[in-house]
């Protein structure tokens, strides 16, 4: 569904991504992983369309989306969880929510009522303001947003960064129900190891801006896999 061939992107003068070549099959559950800097963040946004390509190309269904704004790409059916969650802390719950809608290719207006059945604890706060929530439900609230236009591929950068040890077993729980639904693919950075080796089909460590090493998620903690891996 996802198919990235020969990507090269980076910041100006300076090459961060190199010679990229990456699959996400439907329903799959992909991780990327490498160490702080290696430019896994630059990857996703150059698959959103955020960082302008120097070459190469991005496929999605079969269509190419190399010189589509990042827009276009999102209503093609790609959801984006960005590092750092971005949410709009002034606007209430339901308001973030709803702004997820503008993703949607066929201009719904109503969010779905399935996104409350993976995150009950929303339906509870759709009034609070979005920067009154915690760590752990505005992380919750950013994958919701991204969820709520119906997509395909959920793009997730970091997800369990700079949160507490309990939440981030609530976050892990919910990549374990899109896993169990297989309904949407997920391509996943994600630094532990351990959360890696549970929950994905497929993985791929990213070194200097180069795949280094893939496989399934089996071969995942051989020793090749974890010097890319350690500082
Ligand atoms: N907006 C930017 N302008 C210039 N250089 C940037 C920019 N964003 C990132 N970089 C550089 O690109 C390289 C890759 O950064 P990137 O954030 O993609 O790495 P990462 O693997 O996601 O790291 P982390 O896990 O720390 O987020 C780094 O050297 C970083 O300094």
């Amino acid at each position: 569904m996802l198919d990235l061939q020969r990507l090269e992107a980076g910041y100006g003068e300076s090459m961060v991504i190199r010679n990229v070549n990456l699959r996400v099959n439907p329903g799959q559950i992909v991780c990327m992983m490498g160490r702080n800097g290696v430019g896994k963040s630059t990857l996703m946004k150059s698959i959103m369309g955020l960082i302008r390509l120097k070459s190469g190309s991005v496929f999605y269904n079969e269509c190419d989306l190399t010189s589509l704004s990042p827009d276009r790409r999102a209503k093609s059916g790609i959801g984006y969880v960005p590092q750092g969650r971005d949410i709009f802390p002034q606007l209430t719950v339901e308001e973030n929510l709803l702004l997820g809608l503008e993703a949607a290719a066929d201009r719904r207006k109503k969010l779905p009522e399935t996104l409350f059945d993976t995150f009950p604890a929303l339906r509870q706060m759709l009034h609070r303001k979005g920067g009154d929530l915690s760590g752990g439900q505005q992380q919750q609230l950013a994958i919701a947003r991204a969820l709520a236009s119906g997509p395909k591929l959920l793009l997730l950068d970091e997800p369990m960064e700079g949160i507490q040890p309990s939440i981030v077993m609530e976050i892990e729980a919910i990549i374990e129900t899109i896993k169990r639904n297989r309904e949407i693919a997920v391509l996943l950075v994600e630094q532990s190891l351990e959360f890696a080796t549970s929950i994905a089909d497929y993985y791929y460590v990213l070194d200097r801006g180069t795949i280094v090493a893939e496989g399934n998620a089996e071969q995942l903690s051989e020793d090749q896999v974890k010097k890319h891996l350690t500082v």
